[in-house]
């Protein structure tokens, strides 16, 4: 139930909101939130003004909204600046008439003025800070109006004021918490995209080097204390310098990037890819054992050689790639060594006339 309200409530603040990772995102929720809540506080207000025959708020209240639904469709249709900016404009607006005349300072309705001066600090980055000053003296100055003068309101007894004190406290609470929440979550999940974009290869959609080589020193020692075998192997593509220099170096991005898929769709879940440098990739297969791994990487070979990748002008270019290939060994205490024995493998599979496989266990005991 809650998550499902929460789900909702995303949807949205995400309306409109194609480009996951923008910059200024972040605000663009913020404005789209307080544009949602104060609409529900208006509604409020219409509702229990109505109910108690007290027409001037149900007015006011109702002139707030139509503004309120204003703004919100310039943040859905782009128009961002004149939606964060209309948003204090009315919020001030109404928190001061109601403050003032309607309600009564002693309400405390003006502490909405402290929210406004948080959205202001929000909204308003570097590029508008005229705009945030403005709003931020404005929001304090009638802030201080209301805390030093005691104006009487028209609509509020003494005993509506105190409950007025509690509800203003509970919703500018809620104001708080939703804003930091919503701030939180967007940091959260661009600090996930940026993960991803440092561990991931452009061209080949691949782990990079990097990746790889943290998933090697992981796989490595949990191998060696969960006392499983485990196997690395090199793959390189066969005269790649070659396939540059006949069919150009884009035809050979092309290459790189097929021959990429195609490794990454036939490794198991379980196993790791990654580029490791140029046309060098690596393949980690945990809990595997040599046999199981070279019919896998066999299989590998044998896909890419099937492949038929073709050029813009309908070249086929023939590709083809050689492995090496190591698995763990007692005596071994760093993955280096595991990699260095699946280089010399591939540097074996190389001199033997590449498009094969070689499997080396060539430790110093
Ligand atoms: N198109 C393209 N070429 C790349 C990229 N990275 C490296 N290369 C090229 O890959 C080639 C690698 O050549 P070599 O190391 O001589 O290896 P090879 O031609 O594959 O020969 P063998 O490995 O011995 O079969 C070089 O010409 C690099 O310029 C890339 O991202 N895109």
């Amino acid at each position: 139930m809650f998550s499902s309200v929460k789900q909702f409530i995303n949807a949205l603040l995400h309306i409109n909101f194609e480009d996951e990772f923008e910059n200024d995102l972040n605000q663009k929720h913020v404005v789209n939130f307080s544009y949602m809540i104060f609409c529900v506080g208006c509604l409020l207000l219409i509702a229990v003004f109505t109910f108690r025959q007290m027409y001037s708020v149900t007015i006011l209240s109702s002139l707030s909204l139509l503004m309120a639904l204003v703004g919100l469709r310039y943040n859905l249709i782009g128009h961002f600046f004149k939606a964060q900016i209309l948003m204090p404009i009315i919020k001030i607006a109404q928190t001061a008439i109601l403050s003032l005349f309607y309600f009564g300072t002693a309400s405390g309705f003006h502490w909405f003025f402290i929210s406004v001066i948080a959205y202001a600090f929000v909204v308003f980055r570097t590029d508008r800070q005229a705009v945030k000053y403005w709003v931020v003296g404005i929001s304090l100055a009638l802030f201080l109006v209301c805390e030093l003068t005691h104006t009487n309101g028209l609509y509020l007894s003494s005993a509506d004021q105190e409950l007025s004190i509690v509800l203003v406290f509970f919703a500018v609470t809620f104001n708080f918490a939703m804003v930091i929440n919503l701030v939180i979550s967007r940091l959260k999940s661009v600090n996930h995209h940026l993960r991803i974009l440092a561990e991931k290869d452009e061209l080949t959609g691949l782990s990079n080097r990097r990746k790889v080589l943290a998933d090697a020193v992981n796989i490595f020692a949990d191998s060696v204390i969960n006392r499983e075998s485990c196997v690395f192997c090199i793959v390189d593509l066969d005269h790649f310098k070659k396939i540059n220099d006949t069919f150009g170096h884009e035809a050979g991005d092309l290459v790189l990037a097929k021959v990429s898929a195609m490794m990454a769709s036939v490794i198991r879940l379980q196993d790791e890819i990654g580029r490791y440098g140029g046309e060098e990739f690596i393949v980690i297969m945990r809990s595997t054992g040599i046999k199981e791994a070279t019919e896998m990487m066999e299989h590998m070979r044998q896909s890419v050689e099937d492949m038929l990748i073709e050029t813009e002008n309908g070249i086929v270019i023939p590709v083809t790639i050689s492995i090496g290939l190591a698995g763990i060994d007692p005596s071994v205490s760093r993955y280096e060594e595991i990699l260095a024995q699946a280089d010399k493998g591939l540097y074996v599979a190389k001199r033997s006339g590449r498009n094969r496989l070689s499997v080396q266990s060539d430790y110093q005991h």
